[in-house]
């Protein structure tokens, strides 16, 4: 027989008793229903793990379910792009979203690369095939507890190179639709450059803001200033420039030289009104952690240090777009 009182007795005083939908319990599981429209991540995930603490304690139970409902999640999609490829974007998007997870945002990864996409490889999610139920995409969980799609887990990329515009902008909107659940925050890996995919992005999809990547060198900055141009055509605000591979790290020493000057992203942003949000060592450690499927930001070497702080700046920038 299953008595589910003594669970409605564990939860009865609970501030946020109004809430929860009375629990039930069967063969030793039990199960609950939280409302938390209108709680930010962290209040959800506090008030989860308080309703899960009082009940996995009450007697006979041995395992407890939670579902979230919240009337509409508000998700907003945040843009990572780039003027060109190989400036480490990608490497960014993967660190930007567990960052942005360790700070209380229930993020989300899109890795809309066709061309390259490399999200699976970051996040240790090679070989892993996202499910479809009732013809939309399931994201498959990473080990970082943020979940994730990529076009590289929907097509071969020999395949996907000879996309043209609408199979490259139906395969994003397959992505960006999926099932995400209770992603407050996804963060989309964009293909290099101002194409299709980027197009269809801004169209279709409206990002909150975009963060654009770029490397030092004077080129790359050119071209950073394309993608930062497209954006602001389109009136999706810019959360701000990420100089990435400033500054080589000596593995040896640790001693820091600027084989690409210095400053000139930083200057670059000022000239352009938009904020600047931090620089990335080039570093080989990144390099090697980012290849090996661990990304530094899920860690707590120094060199987790300068994504956090980059996802702090564009947490804070998306608040204010709100505002
Ligand atoms: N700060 C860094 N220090 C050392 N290596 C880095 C750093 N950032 C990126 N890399 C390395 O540079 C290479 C390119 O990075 P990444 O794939 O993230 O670039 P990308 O801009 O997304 O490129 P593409 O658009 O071509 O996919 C990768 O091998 C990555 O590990």
């Amino acid at each position: 027989m299953t008595d589910s009182f003594p669970l409605a007795a564990a939860l009865f005083a609970l501030p946020e008793a109004r809430r929860i939908a009375p629990p039930r319990l069967s063969d030793g599981v039990a199960s609950v229903i939280l409302d938390v429209t209108g709680l930010g991540a962290p209040a959800r995930e506090a008030l989860e793990a308080e309703v899960r603490g009082r009940l996995i304690a009450v007697a006979g139970v041995r395992e407890v379910r939670i579902v979230q409902t919240a009337e509409k999640t508000e998700r907003q999609l945040i843009a990572v792009g780039s003027g060109k490829g190989g400036v480490g974007k990608s490497t960014l998007s993967a660190n930007l979203a567990i960052a942005l997870k360790r700070l209380g945002h229930r993020t989300g990864l899109v890795d809309a690369d066709i061309y390259g996409p490399s999200q699976p490889r970051l996040m240790a999610a090679e070989g892993e095939r996202p499910m479809a139920h009732d013809k939309q995409l399931l994201p498959i969980m990473t080990r970082f507890g943020v979940p994730m799609l990529s076009m590289g887990q929907l097509v071969a990329p020999e395949k996907a190179l000879a996309w043209r515009g609408p199979m490259a902008s139906g395969a994003l909107g397959q992505l960006v639709d999926a099932r995400w659940e209770h992603v407050d925050t996804l963060v989309v890996d964009l293909p290099p450059g101002t194409g299709d995919v980027q197009l269809s992005m801004i169209q279709k999809h409206r990002p909150a803001g975009a963060v654009v990547v770029s490397t030092p060198q004077d080129l790359a900055l050119i071209d950073a200033l394309r993608a930062i141009d497209l954006f602001n055509t389109a009136g999706i605000p810019i959360l701000g420039l990420v100089e990435n591979m400033a500054g080589y790290v000596c593995p040896h020493c640790g001693e820091v030289s600027d084989p690409f000057g210095n400053g000139g992203a930083e200057a670059e942003a000022a000239r352009l009104g938009i904020p600047f949000l931090g620089r990335v060592p080039l570093d080989i450690a990144i390099r090697r952690a980012s290849d090996a499927g661990e990304p530094p930001a899920a860690g707590e070497e120094k060199a987790a240090r300068p994504f956090l702080d980059i996802a702090e700046k564009v947490a804070a920038g998306l608040n204010a777009t709100r505002r």
